[in-house]
């Protein structure tokens, strides 16, 4: 007689011991390291998450500097990348092109059998270095779109928002799109990061823990909802539109994209009000609120209706799209933030490994 103990989604299920990030529900922060994303994103920018993540501290401004030229000297990606890029078929999803492109890099590590801290640290700074080139490069061959050269003189943010849109950031864009990739940064134990862990307990590689990690960001109920978000949102002109759209949607017992979160169930997701309120300054700065106003609506109205709030991708699609990103780039750009959390899952796996293998609850013939 099997003795049953299984939750349907894994639902509160601790898989890991880390000292990587944690949800605290009841402090509500989200702690990375020992230090609360929200505050992180009011004074630091993404490369200093990306070396506490990386190196367990914060940088300073001298190992921050150092940092970044680490992973410009990684901008470039190889050749055979790009070809293989090119001939994907055209109406490849950027995500399954950003995917291929993290797999193959695998074959271009010469020390690829080694699982060290060390070797695996300098991996994180080449797919970081690698990272914005290959989700814009994917995009446009696919677009039929030469590809575009990185800028070095530019920050790391800046030059990822140049190779997106093709015009250097103002100050302001610049700020609001760093601010962007580090909410996305990290977050405990989502499904691709339990993926990459799944993956990298078989002493399988970093390339192989991404790729899988890039498959499951992509599902319209993890990663997927940003670009879905944005879709909806763009199917009406104003807010009772929207609201309309919603109730509709709800009648038909369908999911509304952007809402809902196994963790934070009874209130705003942290980071999407951040979003929120980034999406209000660039409002102000066109003078046109009606993206705003349309997501305020649908907030509301999901309130009342369902008793659920939004999440990180509710905001961050309007966001994306008043920065001039196009929105099938939404989902890459997240998975490219996500990198630096993902390498140190990877690592830390890695050093205190055990291979995952759960049991089933069986529901099958009588044997
Ligand atoms: C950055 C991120 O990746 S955040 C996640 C982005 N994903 C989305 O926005 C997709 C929409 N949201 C969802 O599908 C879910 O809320 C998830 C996947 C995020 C969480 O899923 P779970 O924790 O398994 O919650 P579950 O789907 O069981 O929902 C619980 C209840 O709320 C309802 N619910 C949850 N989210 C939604 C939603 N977005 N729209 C409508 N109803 C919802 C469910 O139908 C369910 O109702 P029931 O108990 O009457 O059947
Ligand atoms: O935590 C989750 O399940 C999904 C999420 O918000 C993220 O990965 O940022």
């Amino acid at each position: 007689m099997q003795t049953i103990n299984y939750k349907p989604g894994l639902e509160g299920v601790i898989a890991v011991e880390t000292a990587i990030s944690f949800l605290d529900s009841e402090k509500e922060k989200i702690v990375i390291r020992g230090q609360d994303l929200i505050e992180l994103s009011k004074q630091k920018s993404y490369l200093d998450v990306a070396y506490l993540l990386l190196e367990g501290n914060l940088p300073s401004p001298v190992e921050k500097a150092a940092f970044e030229q680490q992973l410009k000297e990684n901008y470039d990606v190889p050749k055979e990348v790009i070809d293989v890029l090119k001939i994907l078929p055209k109406k490849t999803h950027p995500m399954d092109a950003q995917r291929t492109a993290i797999s193959m890099l695998g074959g271009f590590d010469e020390q690829i059998d080694d699982r060290s801290v060390a070797a695996n640290k300098k991996r994180a700074i080449e797919l970081l270095g690698k990272l914005p080139s290959i989700t814009v490069n994917s995009y446009r061959v696919l677009q039929n779109q030469d590809p575009i050269q990185p800028r070095a003189d530019l920050s790391y943010s800046a030059n990822f928002l140049y190779m997106i849109t093709g015009k250097v950031p103002t100050a302001i864009e610049e700020e609001i799109f760093d601010r962007l990739l580090l909410l996305y940064i990290e977050h405990e134990m989502p499904n691709s990061t339990f993926s990459a862990r799944v993956i990298a307990s078989t002493q399988s590689d970093i390339y192989g823990a991404l790729t899988g990690a890039v498959a499951s960001l992509k599902g319209n109920l993890h990663g997927g909802a940003n670009e879905a978000v944005m879709y909806m949102l763009n199917d009406v002109n104003n807010a009772q539109s929207f609201v309309n759209l919603l109730k509709d949607k709800l009648n038909k017992k369908e999911k509304i994209m952007g809402f809902g979160h196994r963790v934070y169930m009874k209130k705003m997701d942290p980071r999407a009000l951040i979003m929120k309120e980034a999406l209000h300054q660039l409002c102000q700065q066109t003078g046109d609120y009606s993206l705003y106003e349309k997501c305020e609506a649908g907030e509301k109205l999901m309130e009342q209706e369902k008793g659920l709030f939004p999440n990180l991708d509710y905001y961050a699609a309007p966001v994306y799209w008043m920065l001039g990103i196009p929105i099938p780039l939404y989902t890459p750009i997240f998975f490219s933030s996500r990198t630096a959390g993902l390498c140190a899952h990877v690592i830390e796996q890695h050093e205190h490994n055990r291979i995952f293998r759960p049991r089933v609850k069986y529901i099958g013939k009588p044997y």
